[in-house]
């Protein structure tokens, strides 16, 4: 059972607030759409559910344990943000492997299998500097999903993506939902998130300023 509890959380960062008392309640099985304009905040709602940033007001809990109080971080989640941080000199394999080392909760064939998912070759000894960046951003959603975490946070994944690829993350967040994660997704394409969420947040200036249940399920 995982639950996410965003608790009348605000995010001041200089003079600037960037998330204005946020409550969102999320659970497994479902997929959650965070949409918005760029800036607001969509990434820094994410970042603090993923625990790496705290809130200057209210809370979040993971499993009823508070971030930054009895947790440091969610125990069992897999996220892409902009921009991941793979090393230039190692193929796509070698750098999920190398990742994969410092938890050791996903096997070889277990990483091979979500490179397959996302369109890569597992056997490519490509370097990641040679990649494009529809590939770079393929990788990011495998070492997302390697471990088959709780939690699955993508910001953003079918940017880059031509037709092919983000058919492919639709199927992968349906199957990530099938198989029980709490599925947080945000997408510039209204579209596609509708079409993927069970409820979506809309954000504007840090608020929420609309939650919309649309529940294929019921
Ligand atoms: N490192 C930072 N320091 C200070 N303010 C920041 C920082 N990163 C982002 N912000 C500000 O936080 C607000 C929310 O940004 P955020 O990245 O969450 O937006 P977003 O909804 O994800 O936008 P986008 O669609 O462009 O990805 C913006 O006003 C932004 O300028």
């Amino acid at each position: 059972m995982v639950q996410i509890e965003v608790d009348h959380v605000t995010k001041r960062i200089h003079k600037n607030t960037v998330l204005q008392d946020v409550t969102a309640v999320m659970h497994e099985g479902r997929i959650y759409g965070l949409q918005g304009v760029n800036g607001s905040g969509k990434t820094m709602l994410m970042r603090m559910i993923i625990g790496l940033i705290r809130p200057s007001e209210g809370r979040v809990s993971i499993n009823g344990r508070v971030l930054g109080k009895d947790i440091e971080f969610p125990e069992s989640i897999g996220f892409l943000l902009e921009n991941p941080a793979f090393l230039g000199r190692y193929s796509g394999f070698d750098n999920l492997n190398m990742l994969a080392g410092i938890r050791r909760l996903a096997a070889p064939e277990q990483i091979r299998e979500s490179i397959r998912a996302v369109g890569l070759d597992p056997m490519d000894r490509k370097k990641y500097r040679k990649y494009s960046l529809g590939m770079k951003q393929r990788l990011g959603i495998a070492a997302a999903i390697m471990e088959a975490p709780d939690i699955v946070i993508l910001d953003e994944p079918t940017n880059a993506l031509d037709e092919a690829g983000i058919g492919l993350v639709k199927g992968i967040l349906t199957e990530q939902k099938q198989r029980g994660a709490l599925v947080i997704v945000s997408c510039h394409d209204i579209g596609i998130l509708k079409e993927l969420s069970d409820e979506i947040f809309r954000l504007d200036a840090g608020r929420v300023v609309e939650h919309l249940c649309l529940d294929s399920a019921q």
